[in-house]
């Protein structure tokens, strides 16, 4: 029995592409404070009230565009990268994954962990920019399951790894295997991140600071320029930018004929990576005159997602685990 565990945590998503459980879904995740941060009081008559009056059919409709036969893209990619680990790990470490919101619940399968035999555990939030909207509050979640216990497993936290040579090589490797698979070659590469209010930067979140840090060595890595964006904005309040859908429509004007969107901040496709890029942006661009577009999928359950996990697992657990457990590089 394995006395080591490691939760992959993702964000969450529906159970269902219906109207239903996305209006439960997002009631659950819009009312986390660390993601819209309006006092309760002020915030959630409006969320109660117009955004899950409207805005759950519109995005159950986009939801239903990109689901699968196994389930949502988000959880089927999270599960599949967490089988994999687990037979590259082997049974002496117990791999899982669980979701912020929804399910499978974080205090569920922390408690299963528990009850399999597991004394240490490493929590991951697969979140290679630290923000407090994402990487917080998962382990928030984390914390909050545990203070029901009365016997506490030990714990380890996974730092952000946006400038991890493991994590710049995964993105160099996957983004060249992906280029080299198009029939044409993209003018440009636009890396576009999930946006956050701009207000949260000026509060001290490093999301911002690690996103550009990230695209930074990404570009001195592939030895071409990588454009940075920021996509998905959400109520009124001004986000980060440039936004990713304003870029897409400005880029032909710009002598730019065809482009490849990566999503590097995203560690498994999504409704934001499927719907609103893959299709929208690629949309957007068209209707703006470019000629050709793709969007690169995430690391998802790669085999260069594996060896970044692989060794970012390994650096965290070591003394937990002996040195078999050393970090591997490719083609070793
Ligand atoms: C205030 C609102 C939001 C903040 C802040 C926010 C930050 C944030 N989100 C992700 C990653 C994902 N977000 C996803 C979906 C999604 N995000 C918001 C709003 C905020 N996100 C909404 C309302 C939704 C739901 C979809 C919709 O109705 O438009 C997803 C995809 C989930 C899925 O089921 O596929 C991901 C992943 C990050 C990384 C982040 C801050 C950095
Ligand atoms: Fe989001
Ligand atoms: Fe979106």
């Amino acid at each position: 029995m394995a006395n080591i565990g490691v939760l992959l945590i993702n964000l969450g998503t529906p159970d269902a592409p219906d109207t239903a459980s996305v209006r439960r879904y997002l009631g659950e995740f819009l009312s986390d404070q660390r993601v819209v941060e309006i006092p309760k009081l002020l915030w959630q008559p409006i969320l109660r009230g117009p955004i899950l009056l409207t805005r759950p059919a519109k995005s159950a409709k986009a939801y239903r565009e990109v689901w699968l036969d196994e389930g949502s893209p988000l959880a089927v990619y999270t599960c599949e990268t967490a089988a994999r680990l687990q037979e590259l790990t082997g049974p002496e470490i117990r791999v899982d994954w669980a979701m912020r919101y929804g399910k499978p619940s974080i205090a569920d399968r922390l408690n299963a962990m528990i009850a399999e035999g597991c004394s240490r555990i490493l929590l991951a939030p697969l979140y290679p920019q630290y923000c407090a909207a994402t990487t917080a509050t998962a382990l928030d979640a984390c914390y909050a399951a545990l203070a029901r216990l009365r016997v506490q497993p030990a714990i380890r936290t996974l730092p952000p790894y946006y400038a991890d040579p493991s994590y710049i090589e995964a993105l160099r490797t996957s983004t060249e295997r992906q280029l080299a698979a198009l029939d044409f070659k993209p003018d440009m590469l636009l890396a576009s991140f999930h946006g956050m209010p701009e207000r949260t930067r000026t509060l001290g979140d490093p999301y911002y600071d690690q996103c550009r840090a990230s695209v930074k060595l990404l570009q001195d890595a592939l030895g071409r320029e990588v454009r940075l964006s920021f996509q998905s904005r959400f109520g009124r309040a001004k986000w980060l930018g440039p936004a990713t859908d304003e870029t897409l429509r400005e880029l032909p004007a710009q002598a730019v004929r065809s482009v490849a969107v990566l999503t590097p901040g995203f560690s498994a496709d999504c409704l934001e990576t499927l719907e609103e890029i893959a299709m929208r942006g690629r949309e957007d661009f068209l209707a703006a005159g470019g000629e050709a577009f793709a969007h690169l999928p995430c690391l998802n359950a790669s085999p260069e997602a594996m060896i970044l996990y692989r060794n970012l697992i390994g650096r965290e657990l070591a003394g937990w685990v002996q040195d078999e457990f050393r970090p591997i590089r490719e083609g070793n």
